[in-house]
């Protein structure tokens, strides 16, 4: 959030300092990633890029250029700023100035040197050309990825000063006095909303099997309405209505190969050539008679008094006209058979045929078939509305500083993309702290636009893993269960309540970045399905070998694994991704399947390699 309610864009401009992205030999990092960055950081736009070499004329060219006829309201510099002989931004840069500015200057490096002690080379320059901001950065990517995390709360008010704007001064004053800064540049801890002695020390959830756990969720998910959808729209939806073919098809009697079009009781033996059927030709005036043949092609419709086709490699040709153009005469060499190689009509679909019945699900054979007989709109189930939701204060989005003690959300990401692998639309209802009043906004927000609304983090048994109380004291929901007895996603949760007299399912997956996943295939993708009409919502499951020996835990888990076909084996064999650790996303790349695996007791405590498992097939193999 800035510090100012600007309206305006901040005119901004990128300048890369760098002898080798001029030359080409490196790639401007840098200032792409600022180019990307800044919009986010606030109201700005990039109206000027360029990249110079480290020489102190061409970057003052391009500085005057900025300041004084485009007259843009910032201009941040990366590269330069080191202590190499070629490093002359500052230099440059000082020499156009006509006041410095060396408090943003001072905030980065007082910040960059929490970070690293190398900060103190760097010689930063921060000042004012008429009524243009400039700024100095590293040339790094992280560098000034980092300083402008630094001074970007204090940049829209400092163009608004530059530009006299008195109002919005005031505001942001306002705004300041109110206000903490929330971004800069350490989190606070959010005020605790349960005491920790107010915490049971026990979960009240009992733990429930995953089998106990996917019949829960399936009994609360209902189908959801029909709508008229046009055909080529209807991939990956389940159909709502039988379809029924209007007409046969082929419509008329279709020849099944290049040849000639003959009357089977001349037997073999010479044929006059009297015509010929492309295919799309309706042959109303053409007539197949006792030693005469027309050639036809495949998918043609076979002339009347034809009653068979003789593929082209069947036949000799005898005569041609002068030019060589046209055949006149062809010998059939072997005596055709009634019906050979013809396709009557309806023999691939007769009139009146279901050719698809409610429940289908339509993918690219199923559309084909729409178009084969027809029907470009077609009833189908609705498909659930999804919004994907982070909780966490430790959370930041992927392009945001990591500030001390912060990770980066990655579940949104993995939980979305997911979903939509599936061919789900899904809202991103962003990031909520971990207190009750975010979490209500951000849960009333996904509500708003969404049937099932999937969380994760807050389920567990932190003073600050408050997910449960809030659904249940803020929007009266039923907490179906709070723990299942398997790992990882122990303490997964799943909810429902009305919101607006509509039903809405939750799902408070643990916000470990593996269980997240592992729990979003085994519950989410089950009920979406069921809402969306499957009639077998339930993820495939299928016998693997071990590839190796597998150590039990003392949780049933849901193991990654890639499979493999050999040749000469129906089973496939699965290869562990690596021991399961639930934080660890390492431990779940390229897998394709949960093995599924009992929990240790002292008479088993490993599987042999070779032995079968059950397996969840969560990828396209
Ligand atoms: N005393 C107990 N502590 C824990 C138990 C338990 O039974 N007793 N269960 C553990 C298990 S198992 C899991 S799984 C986790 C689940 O925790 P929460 O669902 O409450 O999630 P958080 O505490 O918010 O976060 C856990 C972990 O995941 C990281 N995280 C969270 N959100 C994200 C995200 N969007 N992207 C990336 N990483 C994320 C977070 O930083 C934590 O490291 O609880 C155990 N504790
Ligand atoms: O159940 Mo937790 O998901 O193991 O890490
Ligand atoms: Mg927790």
């Amino acid at each position: 959030m800035s510090a100012s309610n600007n309206e305006r864009l901040i005119q901004t401009g990128i300048l890369t300092v760098s002898d080798r992205c001029f030359k080409g030999q490196a790639v401007d990092k840098s200032g792409h990633n600022l180019q990307a960055m800044v919009p986010n950081l606030f109201k700005a736009e990039i109206t000027a890029t360029q990249c110079v070499p480290d020489d102190i004329n061409k970057i003052q060219e391009v500085l005057l250029h900025w300041c004084d006829n485009m007259k843009l309201d910032l201009v941040l510099t990366t590269g330069g700023t080191g202590c190499t002989p070629r490093d002359v931004t500052p230099e440059a840069t000082k020499v156009i100035l006509e006041r410095e500015a060396p408090g943003m200057a001072t905030a980065m490096m007082i910040e960059s040197l929490k970070i690293t002690p190398l900060a103190m080379i760097s010689r930063l320059i921060c000042g004012i050309r008429g009524k243009t901001l400039i700024l100095n950065l590293p040339g790094s990517t992280n560098g000034s990825k980092q300083c402008m995390a630094f001074v970007k709360s204090a940049i829209p008010h400092a163009v608004d000063q530059l530009n006299a704007d008195t109002e919005k001064i005031d505001e942001t004053h306002r705004f300041l006095r109110h206000a903490s800064c929330k971004t800069y540049p350490k989190k606070k801890h959010e005020e605790m909303t349960v005491t920790v002695s107010d915490k049971p020390r026990q979960s009240p959830y009992p733990l429930i099997s995953v089998a106990e756990a996917q019949a829960v969720v399936l009994k609360e998910a209902d189908c959801l309405q029909t709508q008229i959808l046009d055909f080529e729209e209807a991939l990956g939806y389940v159909l709502a209505e039988e379809i029924t073919s209007a007409d046969n098809i082929p419509p008329f009697p279709a020849s099944v190969k290049d040849g000639y079009a003959v009357l089977s009781s001349d037997g073999a033996g010479i044929r006059k050539v009297v015509g010929d059927v492309p295919a799309g030709f309706w042959p109303d005036d053409l007539i197949v008679n006792s030693g005469s043949c027309i050639r036809i092609n495949t998918g043609a419709a076979v002339p009347s008094g034809a009653d068979a086709v003789v593929q082209v490699e069947d036949t000799e040709l005898l005569e041609t006209s002068e030019d060589g153009q046209k055949e006149l005469k062809i010998t059939i060499l072997k005596p055709p058979t009634v019906g050979q190689d013809i396709r009557p009509p309806g023999s691939d679909v007769k009139q009146g045929t279901v050719v698809l019945s409610s429940g289908s699900n339509l993918g690219p054979a199923e559309l084909g078939l729409l178009a084969t007989v027809g029907t470009t709109k077609v009833s189908v189930y609705c498909k659930p509305r999804i919004a994907v939701l982070s909780t966490g204060n430790e959370l930041v989005r992927p392009d945001e500083f990591l500030q001390p003690g912060c990770i980066r959300d990655s579940n949104k990401t993995s939980l979305k993309s997911l979903l939509q692998h599936r061919g789900f639309t899904v809202v991103d209802a962003g990031i909520a702290i971990d207190n009750h009043e975010d979490l209500v906004k951000k849960f009333k927000k996904a509500f708003e636009v969404a049937d099932v609304v999937v969380s994760s983090g807050g389920v567990s048994m932190g003073e600050r893993d408050i997910l449960k109380q809030v659904l249940e004291n803020s929007f009266g929901a039923k907490i179906h269960f709070g723990r299942v007895f398997m790992k990882p996603g122990k303490p997964t949760t799943f909810a429902t309540l009305q919101f607006k007299s509509k039903k809405k399912l939750v799902f408070g997956l643990p916000g470990n970045p593996v269980s997240a996943i592992v729990t979003c295939n085994l519950y989410v993708l089950p009920v979406l399905r069921k809402m969306m009409g499957f009639h077998r919502p339930l993820n495939t499951t299928i016998k693997v070998k071990l590839a190796h020996p597998v150590t039990l835990d003392l949780r049933p888990e849901y193991h990654c694994a890639t499979l493999k076909w050999e040749l000469e084996n129906p089973v496939p064999s699965a290869t562990s991704t690596g021991k399961l650790i639930s934080s660890r996303l390492l431990s779940m790349t390229s897998a394709n399947c949960l093995l599924i695996l009992p929990p240790r007791t002292n008479s088993l405590e490993m599987l042999d390699k070779g032995q079968q498992v059950d397996a969840v097939i969560i990828d396209w193999i």
